[in-house]
């Protein structure tokens, strides 16, 4: 698949829209992440796309040739889309390997094993891939149905929620493995998450829908630095949202651009520290300033106490004005 074109995608259940005329591009080699609120539309775009789910209204186009209605077709689903959904459907009595084996039952016995083999590899399996699914922990049943749908890469791979029943260790190795996978076979996918870092770090482009309108997208750093409003703001992190002069909407500074300085003469803000909390890489500091505004920053060594009066400083290129809301 070298390209996925959506045009004014609609959806309605019940008379509540989930889905307002959405439009999104997808080249080939392209890892788009979708992070939106709870029931903002995340898995019905999916479903739509994946062929599970009939839009109102709107096309989608697969290579230029716009698909039929899935009702028109005799299976749901689209042979070159793939896509992992949160309840993995696996066969409950058959064993991690029949599992996957199952999506090359088509191909010669030698290549099946040989490639069974490498997904269970890539996903970590080898070592249950003799038990049987319903046995499996939530994260064994997630990577089984990747390797699954990984058997023949498929031309989109769509993920719902993808690591969430992953531990670190697991999700790095399991994202390591699809990053190989991304760049040895061009695999092109689209995620949704709730985890912000997750879609930084993994996209190279970031979707941010919300009732069902796409309000924001871009590149992940784009997206990070510059919301356009308080919603895109504390949907991709911790962010520390200001009131802006004159009432012009709000400021909004990542807390990594606050810094505690010693100089009185340079700080932005006089502030008290209110609590302290140890993050592993670093520490979070939590302070209120003489207006009575909540300011977060991050600081690597923990060398003041809660309680302390600090002077906090941000240069304006690193505070945005957006909209409130
Ligand atoms: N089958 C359905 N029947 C009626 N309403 C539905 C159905 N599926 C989804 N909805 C509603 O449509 C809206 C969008 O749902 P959707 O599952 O796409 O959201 P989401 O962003 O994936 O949410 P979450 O992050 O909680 O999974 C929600 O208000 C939801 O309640």
């Amino acid at each position: 698949m070298q390209k996925l074109k959506i045009h004014s995608l609609t959806k309605t259940y019940d008379g509540q829209e989930a889905l307002a005329s959405v439009d999104l591009d997808i080249q080939a080699g392209e890892w788009v992440g979708i992070i939106g609120e709870s029931g903002s539309g995340k898995s019905t775009l999916l479903k739509i796309i994946g062929r599970f789910l009939d839009a109102d209204k709107g096309e989608i186009f697969v290579d230029e040739k716009k698909l039929p209605p899935v009702s028109s077709q005799l299976l749901k689903g689209h042979e070159a889309i793939k896509l992992v959904h949160q309840e993995y459907e696996l066969f409950p009595n058959q064993s991690v390997r029949e599992n996957i084996a199952y999506a090359l039952r088509f191909y010669e016995p030698e290549y099946r094993n040989q490639r069974v083999n490498e997904l269970l590899k890539l996903t970590r399996l080898e070592d249950v891939q003799h038990r049987k699914a319903k046995l499996l922990s939530g994260g064994e049943k997630q990577r089984t149905a990747l390797a699954h749908s990984l058997a023949e890469v498929p031309g989109l791979l769509l993920l719902d929620e993808p690591f969430a029943h992953l531990d670190p260790n697991n999700k790095q190795t399991l994202a390591d493995a699809i990053e190989d996978l991304k760049k040895s076979h061009r695999l092109t996918c689209l995620f949704v998450t709730h985890d912000a870092s997750e879609a930084l770090a993994w996209a190279d482009r970031i979707v941010i829908l919300r009732e069902g309108n796409i309000i924001q997208e871009g590149r992940p750093e784009e997206v990070y630095q510059y919301p356009i409003n308080q919603y895109a703001a504390e949907l991709t992190g911790l962010v520390n949202i200001l009131s802006a002069e004159n009432n012009a909407g709000q400021r909004v500074i990542r807390p990594n651009f606050i810094r505690i300085i010693k100089d009185e003469s340079k700080a932005c803000w006089t502030a008290v520290i209110v609590k302290i909390r140890f993050k592993g890489t670093h520490y979070e500091y939590y302070c209120r300033t003489e207006q009575g505004e909540d300011l977060l920053c991050y600081r690597s060594r923990r060398d003041r106490e809660v309680g302390e009066k600090v002077f906090l400083t941000s240069s304006k290129k690193h505070s945005q004005l957006v909209a409130r809301h």
